[in-house]
């Protein structure tokens, strides 16, 4: 499949330099820019077991594209929540690229990455790219530091140009990682982790895949980096670099989400909602080539465990996103409630209550991760990482239960509604129309409407962003639990209760 790719493309195309790969980009600024900037790319991407030649029109994919557009749209709309001044550039930047240089930056992430789920009501793929680039600031300056090594003046080149361009950054971190028990080196086929595979003068080439690639399809350019700790025997798995999403040798193979096929039919009442949609990728990384300009890591595997907790305090932070989509669904479950006639009653009142404090704790995590923010030495803040994995915890759990709610207030009807076709014909349609009107005022098709986006967020198609994307996007629980173990630092509350029950102490709590 792949090699079919690469003998379309010649060796120079395969070697292409670090400047002939910017070369391929001119600057974004409206949604409608962003769109364009997709069309045309040479690129391979596998749906239903057809090559898609034109994703950009593709039904299935478009919304994902869409909830993009809407990150260039919100930086024109409110300026001051979604972009930010760059030192880096000397110009204001879409705040989905900008290096945070306060906790104030990250609070405004936080406050934009809310308002982004209150329009989208799904993933808008953006944050994983941020954080990437958050984290690689970092990163490459202590690497440097300890080696002596060019990473992060590379790094900051290159930032530079995807600041100038406007583009979006895909993720790519999760490793198949086929056998769980064992390491990169071990596994039986070692293309299971990413790992180099040659290097030239010009640069190194990359094998493997990275898996659930938020965006990945939607993205200008990848950043390819280990997925967890790594020992010496582990050295070739150590890589980070960053490639378009268009360089040969790579292969998108789109994720299958629920009820995706609703897309494909006649009208837009079933889909729930139509203009929006969420996007994950397998990505395989064929020899593919990173010319050593764009190499930010090359063998440094002791930074590899530090690389995926400094990520994580940024992405666990950033699932505040999700707030936004509770926000929807708690103005959904109030709307059918409405719509039903029974939003008088107390107990409705009381889950809106309860819906609305699950939301807010998740907030409130989060936003608290940002406000406690520590600066780095490369001059970067990074989220207080304890309230970033409660936060990320949280998320893991409340919006299984908002959900649960919002189904409570709903009615049976949301899993049992006939189709828009069966509305639309011609003897069932005045049946459902008599048999499924709620309150007299309100129009039947609100009221259906409001019914199929529940189903959406919380059995459908964006049932993907709002729950299992919050159980293991970031990671799975398990992997919070752990972080929150080891920053939890129980001896020294021991050492608090031991000092009031009068209890000797070899260290006096501060
Ligand atoms: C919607 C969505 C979007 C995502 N977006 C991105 C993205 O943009 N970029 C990216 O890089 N990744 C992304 N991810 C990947 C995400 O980070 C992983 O799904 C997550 O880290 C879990 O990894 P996994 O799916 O391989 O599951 P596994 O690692 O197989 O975990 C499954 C379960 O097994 C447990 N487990 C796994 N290994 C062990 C072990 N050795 N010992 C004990 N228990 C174990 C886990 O704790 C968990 O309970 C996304 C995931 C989702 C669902």
């Amino acid at each position: 499949m792949n090699q079919m790719v690469d003998i379309n493309r010649s060796k120079i195309e395969r070697e292409e330099t670090a400047q002939a790969r910017w070369s391929r980009f001119k600057p974004i600024t409206t949604g409608d820019e962003y769109l364009e900037s997709l069309r045309g790319r040479q690129i391979t991407c596998y749906l239903f077991g057809e090559s898609v030649a034109n994703p950009v029109d593709h039904p299935i994919v478009r919304p994902s594209m869409n909830a993009l557009k809407a990150t260039y749209e919100l930086a024109t709309e409110d300026p001051e929540l979604a972009t930010a001044w760059s030192p880096l550039i000397d110009a204001q930047v879409n705040r989905f690229l900008h290096i945070v240089t306060s906790p104030n930056d990250l609070v405004m992430k936080n406050k934009m990455q809310r308002r982004m789920g209150q329009i989208t009501g799904t993933c808008f793929q953006r944050c994983a790219g941020l954080d990437t680039i958050s984290v690689l600031h970092s990163i490459t300056y202590d690497i440097d530091a300890k080696h002596g090594t060019a990473y992060h003046t590379r790094y900051l080149e290159w930032l530079k140009n995807a600041q100038r361009n406007n583009i979006i950054v895909g993720a790519g971190m999760t490793d198949p990682k086929g056998d769980r028990s064992k390491r990169p080196h071990e596994q039986a086929d070692p293309d299971m982790f990413m790992h180099v595979t040659r290097r030239t003068k010009e640069g190194l080439y990359v094998r493997g895949a990275k898996a659930h690639m938020t965006g990945g399809l939607n993205s200008h350019w990848i950043c390819v980096m280990p997925t967890m700790n790594l020992g010496e025997k582990d050295k070739e798995f150590a890589v980070i670099g960053v490639v378009p999403a268009d360089a040969a040798g790579m292969t998108f193979i789109y994720g299958r989400q629920s009820c995706d096929t609703r897309a494909l039919e006649k009208g837009s009442i079933d889909q729930g909602n139509a203009k929006f949609g969420g996007q994950e990728t397998l990505v395989v990384f064929d020899d593919v080539f990173i010319p050593w300009e764009h190499v930010f890591m090359d063998g440094e595997y002791e930074f590899a465990q530090e690389l995926v907790t400094r990520f994580t305090a940024y992405h666990r932070a950033s699932y505040v996103c999700k707030t936004g989509l509770g926000d929807v669904m708690v103005g959904a479950a109030a709307a059918i409630a409405e719509y039903n006639g029974a939003d008088g009653a107390s107990h409705i009142k009381d889950k809106l209550v309860e819906m609305t404090h699950l939301n807010e704790t998740i907030f409130s995590s989060g936003i608290a991760s940002s406000h406690e923010s520590k600066k780095l030495a490369s001059g970067i803040f990074m989220n207080d990482a304890m309230l970033a994995n409660v936060c990320k915890h949280n998320v893991t759990r409340f919006p299984y239960e908002i959900s649960r709610l919002a189904q409570d207030l709903a009615g049976g009807l949301m899993v049992t509604l006939p189709s828009q076709s069966d509305f639309e014909h011609d003897v069932a349609g005045p049946m459902l129309a008599k048999y499924f009107k709620g309150k007299e005022e309100i129009p039947l098709e609100s009221r259906v409407r409001m019914l199929r986006l529940i189903e959406n967020m919380t059995l459908g198609r964006n049932a993907v962003g709002y729950l299992t994307e919050s159980m293991h996007g970031a990671g799975s629980p398990q992997a919070q639990r752990i972080q929150i173990l080891r920053g939890m630092d129980v001896e020294r509350k021991k050492n608090y209760a031991k000092k009031l029950a009068d209890i000797p102490i070899a260290v006096v709590p501060k």
